[in-house]
């Protein structure tokens, strides 16, 4: 569960990022978070896995407030928050194993309960012959692949996803999006910011169009157009 209640969200230069987010996405929900270009999505989505904290209000994942957290409790929101972003922001020294051990290891799993988890999340990811391989030997969408297996390979009950298709041709994206929606449909929550309205209008879900700082609609299934992306 996710629970924003009167959240502000100002930087330093006086932007307000977030006003007045009162929003509750619950267990397994799929929702989109749209908008144009500095609308604030980003922020939003860092503020639930605590990279960016708010100005006032209160946020809620899971158990956990994230007003009242310590920095010494995070790692423990951050198993169960999984992250993927547009850059995919792989190890390039680690190969696709490693990459994908690492999140576990940091958590002092025994080896062999690694190796199975990993061999098990890059088989759900279809890149199980990959794993001695080094991300820069791979496709964007391959890489992307590997960071949603690593961000998955600690079952954590959230996915959030910043512009994972943004650096993908469209039939990647689309691949993409049908990982995702499979991990949903093993009820994992998923927060994606995306400006690919393809993909919003064809696997309809919850909207959250975010403009200028503030949530200007909240339609559950809704479509989308997206203004800032005609090129
Ligand atoms: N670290 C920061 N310091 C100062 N201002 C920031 C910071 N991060 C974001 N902003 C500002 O906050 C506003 C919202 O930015 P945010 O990155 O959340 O938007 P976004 O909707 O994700 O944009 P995009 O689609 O381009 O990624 C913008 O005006 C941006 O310039």
């Amino acid at each position: 569960m996710i629970e924003f209640k009167r959240v502000f969200k100002e930087y330093d230069n006086k932007i307000t990022a977030a006003n007045d987010f009162n929003i509750t996405i619950k267990q397994g929900e799929f929702v989109y978070v749209v908008g144009p270009s500095g609308a604030g999505k980003s922020t939003f989505i860092k503020m639930m896995y605590r990279e960016e904290k708010p100005t006032s209000g209160q946020i809620k994942i899971n158990k956990f407030e994230l007003g009242k957290i310590r920095d010494r409790d995070v790692p423990f929101l951050r198993r169960e928050v999984g992250v993927v972003f547009q850059d995919f922001k792989l190890l390039p020294k680690l190969t696709v194993f490693e990459n994908v051990a690492y999140a576990l290891q940091v958590i002092e799993k025994a080896p062999a309960e690694v190796k199975a988890r990993v061999e098990r999340v890059l088989n759900l990811v279809g890149l199980a012959d990959k794993a001695d391989t080094f991300p820069d030997e791979l496709s964007g969408g391959e890489q992307q692949r590997i960071a949603i297996a690593r961000a998955i390979a600690n079952k954590p009950q959230i996915l959030i996803a910043d512009e994972p298709t943004g650096n993908l041709d469209p039939r990647t994206a689309n691949d993409i999006i049908k990982i995702i929606e499979r991990i949903n449909k093993q009820g994992t929550t998923i927060v994606m910011a995306t400006h690919n309205s393809a993909i919003v209008n064809k696997y309809k879900h919850r909207v959250i169009e975010i403009d200028d700082g503030r949530v200007i609609r909240d339609q559950k299934r809704g479509g989308y157009k997206d203004e800032s992306n005609n090129l």
